[in-house]
This record gives C-alpha cells, structure tokens and sequence, in this order.
C-alpha cells in the first residue's frame, strides 16, 4: 500500500479515538478540581496555542495568565506547567517521590539504550544502580585529579593557539575546548574531528536533539508510531541509531584499557561491571549532558561580562590581583575568587542552557497548589522563569551578580539544576570548569568587539527551545594583557 493509501484511514481512527478519550476524560475529570487550563481543541489540545521559537517564554507568558500551575494537552497527553518557585518545591521536595519516573516514549526508549542510561531511564532498581556509578565511579572524588590533569592540558592547548590580534569565534573554541575534555575524560581521546560514515559526533548529538523534540509518540502515546512510520520519523530514528550506534562500537573497540585511578575514563570505570548497552547509554548522558551545557553556559556568562564593563572590569581585578606571575591557573588560584563564583551564579540564573526541568511523570494522586494532579500527567517546570520572576528577583533581566550579597536565595528561587532525586548530577563538574576556564581566559587576555562596537551594543538575541543559546555567535578580539599599565 502506498503512503496516500494509508493516510486516510490512519486520520480517520486517530480522530475518533481522540474523540471518544477526550469525552471519557471529562467525564472521569469533572469532580476534581483540576489547574486552570485554556481552552483546547480536539486532537491537537493546546499545541496550536503554544506553537512558538521560544517555547520557554511562550508558557512564561501563558503563566502570566492562567497562573503558576497550567494544565495543558499537548495532542492526547495531559501536561501540566509549573512556573513559580513555590510550586516547584512542592513538586520536587514534597511530592519528590511520586513525580521522579521519566514518561515512556518509544522515541526515547530507543535514544537511551532501551533505557540503559540514567536521563530517561524509569525511577527504579537500574536508575538507582546506574546513578549511582556515574556520580561515584565517574563524577565523585577518585577522578578528579583525572579530570584536572586532562582539563589543565586542553586549556593549555587553547591558550597556546589562540589567535591574538583577529577575531575569534568564542562559541567556536570554547565547544572545541569542551568536546575535547568531555570525550578524554570519558571515552580516553578526543573524537572531535573523526567523521564517522561522514558525520561528526557534533553532528550526531544535535540529530538526537531533533529527534528527541520531534517525536510524535511523546503526544500522542497510543498511536503517534503511526504518524512517526508515515512521516518517515521512524527511518530517520533508525539512520541515526544505526550511525551512532556505529561510532560507539568503534569507540568501544579502539578504546585503550587503563588499570591506574589517576587515568581512568568512564569506559575504564564500568567497563567490568556493565553490560555493552549500560556504558553506551552512560556515554550517551555524559555527552549530551555536559557537553552543550558546559559550553553554552561559558558563552553566556562571557557575552554578559563583555556587555558589562564594570562586571568585567572588577571581575579581572579579582582574577589578577588573587595570582600575578602565572601562566595558567588551577583550582587552588580560583578558591578565593568570590566574585568570579556571583558572576557564575548569575548566569545559571538567567541563562541556565536547558530553560525547564527534564519531563517527570505523576504516578499518584496528589495535589501541588491545591489542584488535583492525576496518575500519568507530564510535569514540567519552567526553571527560566523561575530564575527572572519579578515576585522573586528585582530586576530580574538585569546582570547583576552583586544582587546574591544583599538577598537571601531560596533553594527554588532558581533552579538550573533542577531538584530531589532526578537533579542533575554534574553540577559541580560544570560549575567548576565554567568557573576555571572564564579565570584563565581574563587573567592574561583582554577582550574588546570588533568592528569598534560598544559592549553596551552587544546583540544578546536567545535562540532554540531545549537548549538556549546565542543567535549570532560570540565573536571577540583578544590581546595580551599589558602588566606594566
Ligand atoms: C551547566 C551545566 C548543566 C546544566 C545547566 C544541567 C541541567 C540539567 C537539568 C535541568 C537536568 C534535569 C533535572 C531535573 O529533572 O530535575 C539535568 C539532568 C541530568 N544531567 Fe545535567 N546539566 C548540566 C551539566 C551536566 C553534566 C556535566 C553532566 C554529566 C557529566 C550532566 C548529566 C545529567 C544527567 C545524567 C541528568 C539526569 C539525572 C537523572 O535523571 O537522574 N549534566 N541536568
């Protein structure tokens, strides 16, 4: 049968079996006292209202109307929208346990390895398991001096090659910089530059971007394959699956055993205690985990410090005067450096990469806000507005690292981390490597715009939904700083 063929019948069950859903729904549904909600469609629900480039802002600005806790459709699938610290603490710290499984997504059970890994994998025995050797055997203290050793050379490396005098593009070298410990420490050599069947590994983790926000089956659980097997969805998940699959194997094969605590990468850590599928799904995390994040929150935190002279202009009196005389510097010459930590800070609060939580699923009755909240309900937490509600922050839009001296910070008032059990656990990874490489990139180079821009000029245009990054990238000149002057 040919595509045309199918097309018709296929619109005919899904339409009426939305139909015959959403009238069960609202029979079962009309003595509960659900979350406000706008008005919806059938078949598609809500989606026509939150079709945007900015999906974060967008519900930010639906938030502004139906409240702090939305109930929404998204095609058959009940979700509902958190946007205010209060109500996210009653998700994450007091219904922790109920809200702490991921949904099942056919799209997602193949992306993860049959859920092998720790992102999407179901709350139970294996997440536990899993969990618990990513941040023991991989994130806690027996790698560190791994990491800094691998980490400090990569800098070196950066410092070394940087063209001074031209334009660079920021994004560009700090991705590079990032990808290239993110694969050392983790698979033991940088696969930057190998293409594999003529794609990149770059290339490969922005298709699992696509593919994961693209699936139809995550809105429509019962018959979205359909819409998936006649869109050709589903032979494009399979072409990437086989693809990467392939470069994982590869990378398994060429990997080089190391027995040493000090030179140990992730494959090295799990290598005897887990299954071909289990490391792949965990390499999988840590490089769709750190690797964007990382990076694009440097870049956010160096386009705010440029666009701010005097942010800038303290934040290096700080780097210089705490060490002189350096080539580089390590974590030892970057404890005392508190402001550098606000300017960090600051920018996870307005910038953090990805602007909501992960997707949790309710697997009980509960209620959050006083509104009832049924068994198999999405929950998503809009940590960017959380992080800029003007209930919470003056001035939320301003850059204003200082503001964390004179305000006391509840543990929701911003979340880029997420919270409870499902939070992430590269926290102090991240944080501390944004917070060595900004170091080392002001204490020895100043940095101006081109073309003679003002910094008060610079475009800070957000761009994507999963991830937030810049629209134009971050392109700077670096010099040498003069230490006589
Ligand atoms: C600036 C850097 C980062 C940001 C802003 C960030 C943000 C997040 C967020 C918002 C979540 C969802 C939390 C929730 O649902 O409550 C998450 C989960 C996760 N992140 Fe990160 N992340 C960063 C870096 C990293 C790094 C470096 C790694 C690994 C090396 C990592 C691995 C993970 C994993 C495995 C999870 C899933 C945890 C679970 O489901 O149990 N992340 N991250």
């Amino acid at each position: 049968m040919d595509f045309h063929s199918w097309l018709l019948p296929t619109i005919f069950v899904l339409f009426f079996s939305c139909i015959m859903i959403w009238k069960k729904s609202s029979m079962r549904t009309s003595n509960l006292n659900l979350p406000p909600s706008p008005p919806r469609l059938p078949i598609i629900g809500n989606l026509h209202q939150v079709i945007s480039n900015s999906l974060h802002r967008r519900f930010w600005k639906m938030s502004q109307t139906y409240g702090p806790i939305m109930l929404l459709h998204f095609g058959s699938q009940p979700f509902i929208m958190i946007s205010s610290s209060e109500l996210a603490a009653e998700a994450l710290k007091t219904h922790d346990n109920i809200l702490s499984t991921r949904p099942y997504s056919r799209t997602l059970e193949r992306l993860s390895y049959n859920y092998m890994d720790v992102v999407f994998s179901p709350y139970g025995e294996h997440w536990k398991l899993m969990r618990k050797v990513l941040v023991t055997e991989f994130l806690g203290s027996k790698r560190t001096k791994f990491f800094k050793r691998v980490q400090d050379a990569e800098l070196k490396n950066l410092l070394d090659s940087l063209a001074y005098g031209t334009v660079v593009n920021f994004d560009d070298i700090i991705k590079n910089l990032v990808v290239d410990i993110v694969c050392k420490i983790t698979v033991g050599k940088s696969y930057r530059e190998v293409k594999f069947r003529g794609t990149t590994l770059e290339e490969m983790l922005d298709e699992f971007i696509i593919l994961f926000m693209g699936s139809f089956s995550e809105i429509y659980p019962k018959y979205g394959w359909i819409l998936e097997d006649l869109s050709g969805f589903t032979r494009r998940l399979d072409k990437h699956m086989k693809n990467y699959d392939g470069f994982l194997e590869m990378i398994l094969d060429e990997h080089i055993d190391h027995t040493s605590d000090d030179e140990k990468d992730l494959i090295d850590a799990c290598r005897s205690s887990m299954t071909r599928d289990e490391i792949k799904g965990l390499i999988t995390n840590v490089f769709n985990g750190a690797i964007d994040t990382t990076s694009t929150t440097t870049v956010w935190a160096m386009s705010e410090i440029v666009k701010n002279p005097k942010v800038l202009q303290k934040l290096q009196d700080e780097i210089r005067s705490c060490s002189r005389g350096k080539s580089q510097l390590d974590e030892s010459d970057i404890a005392n450096m508190t402001y550098l930590k606000l300017v960090v800070k600051e920018t996870l609060r307005m910038h953090a990469p990805p602007p909501m939580l992960i997707t949790r699923e309710c697997v009980s009755p509960i209620q959050i806000g006083g509104y009832d909240i049924l068994p198999g309900t999405r929950v998503l937490i809009n940590s960017w507005g959380i992080g800029r509600d003007p209930r919470v922050w003056t001035n939320p839009n301003k850059f204003n690292p200082e503001r964390f001296e004179n305000q006391v910070v509840g543990k929701f008032d911003m979340i880029p981390f997420g919270g409870g059990r499902r939070s992430c656990p590269g926290f102090n990874f991240s944080t501390s490597a944004i917070e060595i490489f900004l170091a080392n990139l002001l204490y020895n180079i100043d940095w101006k715009l081109p073309n003679e821009m003002m910094n008060k000029d610079l475009d800070m245009t957000e761009e994507g939904s999963l991830f937030i990054v810049r629209k134009t990238p971050l392109c700077l000149i670096p010099s040498k700083h003069n230490w006589e002057v």
